[in-house]
């Protein structure tokens, strides 16, 4: 298992490339089980989360190859559908195969995914939608497995916004018969994302980013290629490591329109964050201010980037309330940040972070990904030296995220333990 060593106290200063985004990479090679034939997708993230989803889409008969940036994807020759718990355990986002399997195959198996270090997770919504879409569906020894002789189009309102599930039902409406409608759909730039792919192999879906989605089934869907769209998370979480150094970052490929809400908090947390062509340059100052956040569904701030904001906050002049709303376990981070010196406090489903001048490195633990990466710019802002471990949840979701911060100027290692 390997760890990260981290001797903080460096003033970030250079170029970081923004990757291609895991949570749009993930329900696009889920759609390639919709339309037999190679897909080929550019901009595609070198990420154990993408290995795992190629291992599933292999178990399934599928071919992937993935050289540098290009990923292709084989569905020729699929037949078998099912996804079993080994896969399914390690990441989550195996669920996303359940809706394009039931569409195309009329049939699938898959694990259920079970809680994880965030939250319980439940997938109730995915499985209410699909059998208004007319599949019948049944828990059989921790799988659920679903079955339609044909899918047909309804309106699903969904409960509460899901992205994963809004993703789910938008791949099995588009080979339903007739009109699916789905209201209070998750707006996230990643749903867009999938929406334009399906389009792109003749599905009929308008309204992807509104929270109305309409989709009139198709008979067939033909593979295509698409450029993955850049990771806003990721992109974020670099924001915050040149405000939490007071330093100065340019961030190539990434989308300044896909992070409004966080661009806005940093910028009143004291960074300066300016547009450029194709990115991002921001400069952190001598010393950040505190500011309240709230986590809500796409266009709100993002509960992807609410820990590493609250690393920013440990440091920063004042008090800030950050409230989690999405996910109802996500401040493992927390005590960990109090062992770098953060003084933080938690309350019901908010944090009070009371600023202190320094944190001082010590040894932390990850507990999930972006728990990860709070922990890890801690670290970069602390005296000292921080010893990160379990770092195999920051290679979920973080392309060579170490290699990326040392060539900015972190002194940042990667040891076995
Ligand atoms: C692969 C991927 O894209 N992952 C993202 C996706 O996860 P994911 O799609 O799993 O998250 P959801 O949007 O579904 O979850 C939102 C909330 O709805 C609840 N819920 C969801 C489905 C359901 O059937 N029943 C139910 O109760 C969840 O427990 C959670 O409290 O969106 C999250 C919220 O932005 C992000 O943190 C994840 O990074
Ligand atoms: C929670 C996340 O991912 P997943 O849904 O894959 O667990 C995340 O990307 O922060």
């Amino acid at each position: 298992m390997d760890k990260l060593v981290i001797e903080g106290g460096v003033r970030l200063e250079g170029t970081i490339a923004i990757s291609g985004a895991k949570n749009a990479t993930l329900p696009l090679m889920a759609s390639t089980l919709l339309a037999p034939g190679t897909h080929l997708f550019e901009n595609v993230p070198h990420l154990m989360d993408v290995l795992t989803m190629r291992k599933l889409l292999h178990h399934m008969g599928a071919r992937t190859d993935h050289e540098g940036e290009y990923l292709t994807v084989d569905t020729a020759s699929v037949k078998l559908m099912e996804a079993p718990y080994e896969l399914v355990k390690t990441m989550r986002a195996s669920v996303l195969v359940l809706g394009p399997l039931v569409a195309r195959f009329g049939y699938a198996r898959v694990s259920l995914p079970g809680g994880c270090a965030i939250g319980a997770r439940p997938i109730n919504l995915h499985i209410k939608a699909l059998e208004m879409l007319g599949a019948q569906v049944a828990i059989e020894h921790g799988y659920v497995v679903a079955r339609a002789k044909e899918l047909k189009g309804a309106v699903i309102t969904f409960d509460q916004v899901t992205v994963t599930g809004t993703e789910n039902v938008l791949m099995a409406a588009s080979l339903a018969k007739g009109t699916t409608v789905l209201e209070n759909a998750a707006r996230e730039p990643e749903v867009v994302a999938l929406a334009d792919y399906l389009n792109l192999m003749g599905a009929r879906i308008s309204g992807a980013g509104t929270p109305e989605i309409v989709v009139e089934g198709v008979s067939e869907l033909k593979p295509g290629s698409f450029r993955v769209i850049p990771d806003r998370i990721e992109a974020g979480t670099y924001l915050v490591a040149a405000g939490i150094t007071g330093g100065h970052l340019i961030l190539r490929n990434c989308t300044a329109g896909h992070m409004e809400s966080v661009i806005r908090k940093l910028q009143l947390a004291g960074l300066i964050i300016r547009d450029l062509p194709d990115g991002l340059e921001v400069w952190g100052p001598e010393r950040t201010i505190a500011v309240d956040a709230k986590t809500w569904p796409y266009p709100g701030f993002p509960t992807d980037m609410q820990a590493q904001f609250m690393a920013l906050m440990t440091i920063s002049e004042g008090v800030s309330v950050i409230t989690e709303q999405i996910f109802e376990n996500r401040f493992m981070h927390v005590p960990e940040l109090n062992r770098l010196g953060a003084n933080i406090q938690l309350d019901g489903r908010s944090a009070i972070v009371r600023g202190v001048r320094k944190l001082q490195g010590a040894p932390v633990m990850a507990t999930d990904l972006r728990a990860s990466a709070s922990l890890v710019l801690a670290g970069l802002a602390a005296l000292g030296k921080t010893e990160v471990s379990r770092v195999y949840h920051l290679d979920r979701g973080y392309e060579r995220l170490d290699e990326k911060l040392r060539n900015v100027g972190a002194r940042i290692t990667r040891v076995k333990e």
